[in-house]
């Protein structure tokens, strides 16, 4: 008799990359992790670390003209090391998908009418859905047989009240269009204000969070007890945060004026919004790392997007403060928030009448494990927490499958 199947694929997919890793549930190990950046560019680039056979990571360079391509590349580096998407011990696949609308609450079995609902709201996530949906194709062609399960961004949020959620415009217009804000990487707020917390050696129903999502996407959001009350990302990813090529908040005004005055269709100010703003709109780069090498080379256009980034930053620090009453801690996660030490003491730079404060010494140590930057008996906890959007989507997949 063979074993109950332990493994689960996870696919984070995103506008132009795909995030994967391979888990084995029962040992609680990762037996693979890997990335595909640039899709769809001719220099697209793949890098797989087998940590089950301990062997050397592999990089490939080259053009992968889709997400379908990508998947098949990383099926093929799975496969290299025994580890295929053929295998008996694959229980299931998990996928990011950005956005779950008002249905979808819960981790998903998807069958055709849940991809036709992710379909249908390709519209309010024009980056992302469409990414998530080739992935769940491409899985479902290389394993028919096998549950593929969606994990919702949105989904965390939900428990936002109405009043954080409702845009202050005519409710039935809203509500024949479903218009309302939905918020997003809502699994990584889930997964860092619980580890937050028990870093605080707390239970979730007792700490109150902000948490700082600074990845390429951008989003804050305000955790009271373990439940979203409030979160900086709309209808689309494009509200709140200033982000790599998203402008975040801008007066809705902006863009009449570019339909009217500057003669963009609906389509173009959608691509200036969503792929040319933001800090690459600023000043050429979406990098941060770049932009602070820029900085420290004098440049002022650097300069000017940095601080641009960070006055975003602390109005949705204080906002959220506002929101929650009392804070327990801040946490910053993803790319930029686990890296930027300089983006972390900028943002909390006088804020000490918030209780909130920096340790230069703290800040300034890299490491992959949760910790507090804040300094000694600080009122609120600041804390740089990793996020593990892929072991998240896992668990509720392995759970899923397995109930
Ligand atoms: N060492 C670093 N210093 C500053 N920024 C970094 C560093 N490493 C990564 N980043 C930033 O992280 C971003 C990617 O973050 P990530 O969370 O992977 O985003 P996404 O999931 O949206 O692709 C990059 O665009 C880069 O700006
Ligand atoms: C929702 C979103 O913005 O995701 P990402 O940061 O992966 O682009
Ligand atoms: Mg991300």
């Amino acid at each position: 008799m063979t074993a109950n199947p332990t493994r689960v694929l996870v696919l984070n997919s995103g506008s132009s990359s795909v995030k994967y890793q391979l888990l084995d549930m029962a040992e609680s190990r990762r037996l693979a992790v890997g990335l595909v950046e640039r899709i769809g560019e001719e220099t697209s680039r793949l890098v797989h670390t087998p940590l089950a056979t301990g062997g050397a990571r592999r990089v490939h360079e080259g053009p992968m003209a889709d997400h379908d391509a990508a998947l098949k590349a990383v099926a093929a580096e799975l496969a290299a090391d025994g580890l295929g998407l053929d295998s008996p011990q694959l229980a299931a696949i998990g996928h990011r998908v950005v956005h779950g609308g008002l249905k979808f609450t819960e981790p998903t079995v998807i069958d055709e009418v849940v991809l036709k609902e992710i379909e249908r709201l390709v519209p309010v996530a024009p980056l992302h859905n469409p990414a998530n949906i080739t992935g769940i194709r491409t899985a479902q062609a290389l394993r028919p047989d096998l549950p593929q399960i969606a994990v919702f961004d949105t989904a965390f949020h939900t428990t936002m009240p109405e009043y954080a959620s409702r845009y202050a415009i005519d409710v039935a217009t809203a509500d024949a269009h479903r218009i309302r804000r939905y918020g997003f990487h809502g699994t990584s707020h889930a997964y860092v204000s619980r580890r937050t917390a028990r870093l605080l050696g707390k239970d979730p129903s007792e700490v109150n969070v902000i948490v700082l999502h600074l990845g390429n996407g951008a989003s804050a959001s305000a955790v009271a007890g373990g439940r979203c009350v409030d979160t900086s990302m709309g209808l689309t990813p494009l509200e709140g945060l200033v982000m790599g090529t998203r402008s975040g908040d801008i007066d809705p005004a902006v863009t009449f004026h570019l339909k009217r005055v500057a003669g963009m269709s609906a389509d173009e100010i959608d691509e200036l919004l969503n792929k040319r703003s933001g800090l690459v709109g600023l000043c050429g780069d979406n990098d941060m790392r770049e932009i602070r090498r820029r900085i420290d080379e004098g440049d002022k256009a650097a300069a000017l997007a940095f601080d641009i980034y960070i006055h975003r930053l602390k109005k949705y620090l204080g906002a959220y403060t506002a929101v929650l009453g009392r804070v327990d801690a801040v946490a910053f996660t993803a790319g930029v928030g686990e890296n930027a030490a300089p983006v972390r003491a900028a943002a909390m730079a006088g804020l000490e009448g918030l209780g909130m404060a920096v340790d230069a010494d703290r800040n300034a140590v890299r490491s992959d494990e949760p910790r507090l930057i804040s300094p000694e008996g600080a009122r609120v906890a600041v804390a740089v927490v990793p996020t593990d959007e892929e072991l998240e989507i896992a668990q509720q997949t392995y759970a899923l499958v397995t109930a």
